[in-house]
């Protein structure tokens, strides 16, 4: 059985994630995003799950700065997980769901639902939480309050809580990357069905270069490899300072990735492999 940390406590998007992808492990929760990459550092677990991207919100900024200006593990697997937010109070409040004075979530999660709040409880106060499950348990430790948090349906019924507005994010097609961080790269994959292979580059531009985002462009697209996400982040040494974040459409081979790599590189650019995995779709 492998020890999995995940960013907790129980019932978190993050935790059904691990439940479906790792059946057979044991999972362990921690608090926040960084604490379960550190677990992973530690030695403490083999696999740490976290949160890196959502579809209506996008990256979970907390993740990819850690992972790129804190603790460089590689990557080595992706689970993505359709996403419902719902918005629940403790069941001594299933009728005055209207008249909450705090909403409390994770600030991605909140930021899912902004056009629910802004028509149906546009006064509520809204409190940011380590994660959607945090909130729940906030709630169902505090009877008192008119509260509600904003969580999953695993978590309502973790917490004892009830939905008051089931499907409250913005748009249907909302779903959340969780990325698989490992102490080392593996030859071994962590799971044994996937849907397909991504690889993940950190590219640095040579700086004040006319044309070098362009002449990076050209190096993955003569040779046909398909880019599926590519995104900007501050480097942190001053104002205009990114480097980029890149995903190719397929694993790492022997020919085209090496070779568009050594054109960057000979452009100018620092380039890091972040990992190439495979990634599941969770239904
Ligand atoms: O709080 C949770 O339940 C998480 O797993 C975190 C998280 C995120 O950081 O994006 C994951 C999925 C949802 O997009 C909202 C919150």
């Amino acid at each position: 059985m492998r020890k999995v940390g995940y960013l907790g406590p129980r019932a978190t998007f993050t935790h059904i994630a691990v439940q479906t992808m790792f059946q057979r492990d044991e999972h362990l929760p921690y608090r926040t995003i960084p604490a379960c990459v550190d677990a992973v550092v530690n030695g403490e677990v083999e696999y740490g799950i976290v949160p890196l991207e959502n579809a209506l919100e996008g990256s979970v900024n907390l993740t990819l700065d850690y992972l790129i200006h804190e603790k460089r593990l590689p990557i080595v697997g992706e689970i993505v997980l359709p996403i419902r937010q719902h918005l629940m109070v403790h069941p001594n409040h299933a009728k005055e769901w209207q008249e909450l004075t705090t909403v409390y979530s994770h600030s991605h999660a909140i930021a899912q639902c902004h056009k629910f709040l802004h028509t149906t409880l546009s006064d509520v106060l809204l409190e940011a939480t380590t994660s959607t499950a945090s909130a729940a348990q906030f709630v169902k430790e505090h009877p008192e309050q008119v509260i509600g948090a904003i969580a999953n349906e695993l978590a309502a019924k973790e917490y004892g809580l009830h939905i008051a507005q089931p499907n409250i994010h913005d748009y249907n097609h909302n779903t959340t990357r969780f990325v698989v961080l490992h102490r080392s790269v593996q030859q071994d994959t962590p799971f044994d069905v996937h849907d397909g292979y991504k690889t993940t580059l950190m590219i640095t531009l040579p700086s004040d270069q006319a044309g070098a985002l362009h002449q990076v462009l050209s190096a993955f697209g003569w040779r046909k490899l398909n880019l599926s996400k590519i995104e900007s982040r501050p480097m942190k040494t001053g104002l205009g300072n990114y480097f980029f974040i890149v995903d190719i459409e397929q694993k790492m081979d022997d020919v085209l990735i090496p070779s568009a790599i050594a054109e960057l590189e000979a452009l100018g650019c620092t380039v890091n492999l972040l990992g190439s995995y495979p990634y599941f779709l969770i239904k």
